[in-house]
């Protein structure tokens, strides 16, 4: 008897999608994500401006670079669909990047040329390197947690806000729980799964690497955030 629900629970394991068994493995360090003080005090509205500021400014740099990421990898797609599904991704990026350059970085005065900060340049230089370099499955699952994780984030954030009255950060955590995103977060796990299942195991423990290289540095990006990071010479 031990035996059969042993081989039921292998069995299903298996059969698991290559997204839903990386969750799984994923879902301690998402946790810690959910308990960094920046998303702390930005869900209670506390979160101190200038911390708010130098994240928009290094967000603004991180999609540009990320809509770099997403473009070289919709070239090394095979399939048609996927070519323009990570076009509109890259797009996508570019035109958030605009939209915080015409409204938060007017509102906040932010200057326009960004340096980025030592977590920033890592973390974008990483996903640049993986989507020219990398196995293309692999490049994939490396940019899937910036959809994802914020997706998760982002309606955590959105849920707990309810009982915060005035939160001066309603409009940007509004961005991140609308509709829209939703629809590219979806299609961006569809892909992932269709490439996973068409790889080697092998392949598919290098695309677990990468998704949790890159959500580590989702970590590292709102961590640096609060700390203001600098470079240290
Ligand atoms: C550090 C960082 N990580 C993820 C996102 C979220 N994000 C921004 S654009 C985009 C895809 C649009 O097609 C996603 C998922 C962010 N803003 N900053």
């Amino acid at each position: 008897m031990a035996l059969l629900i042993i081989s039921i629970n292998l069995n299903h394991k298996s059969s698991m999608k290559w997204t839903a068994k990386t969750w799984e493995r994923i879902t301690p360090l998402y946790e810690k994500i959910l308990d960094l003080p920046f998303n702390k005090e930005l869900t209670q509205g506390n979160l101190p401006v200038e911390k708010f500021k130098f994240y928009m400014a290094q967000d603004a740099y991180y999609l540009g670079e990320f809509g770099k990421a997403l473009s070289t990898i919709s070239g090394r797609m095979d399939k048609m669909e996927h070519v323009l599904d990570f076009a509109q991704f890259a797009a996508g990026a570019i035109v958030v990047e605009r939209a915080l350059h015409e409204g938060y970085f007017k509102t906040l005065g932010i200057p326009d040329t960004i340096e980025p900060s030592p977590s920033c340049l890592l973390y974008t230089n990483y996903l640049l390197k993986e989507a020219k370099y990398g196995d293309v499955a692999v490049a994939v699952a490396a940019v899937l947690p910036c959809f994802w994780i914020y997706k998760k984030v982002g309606d955590h954030i959105f849920e707990q806000q309810s009982e915060v009255q005035n939160n001066p950060y309603k409009n940007w955590i509004d961005t991140y729980a609308g509709e829209e995103f939703a629809a590219s977060v979806h299609k961006a796990i569809a892909i992932t799964d269709e490439l996973a299942a068409q790889s080697s195991s092998s392949t598919q423990e290098t695309m677990f690497k990468a998704f949790e290289m890159a959500s580590r540095l989702e970590w590292m990006f709102w961590d640096s955030a609060y700390r203001l990071e600098q470079w240290p010479v």
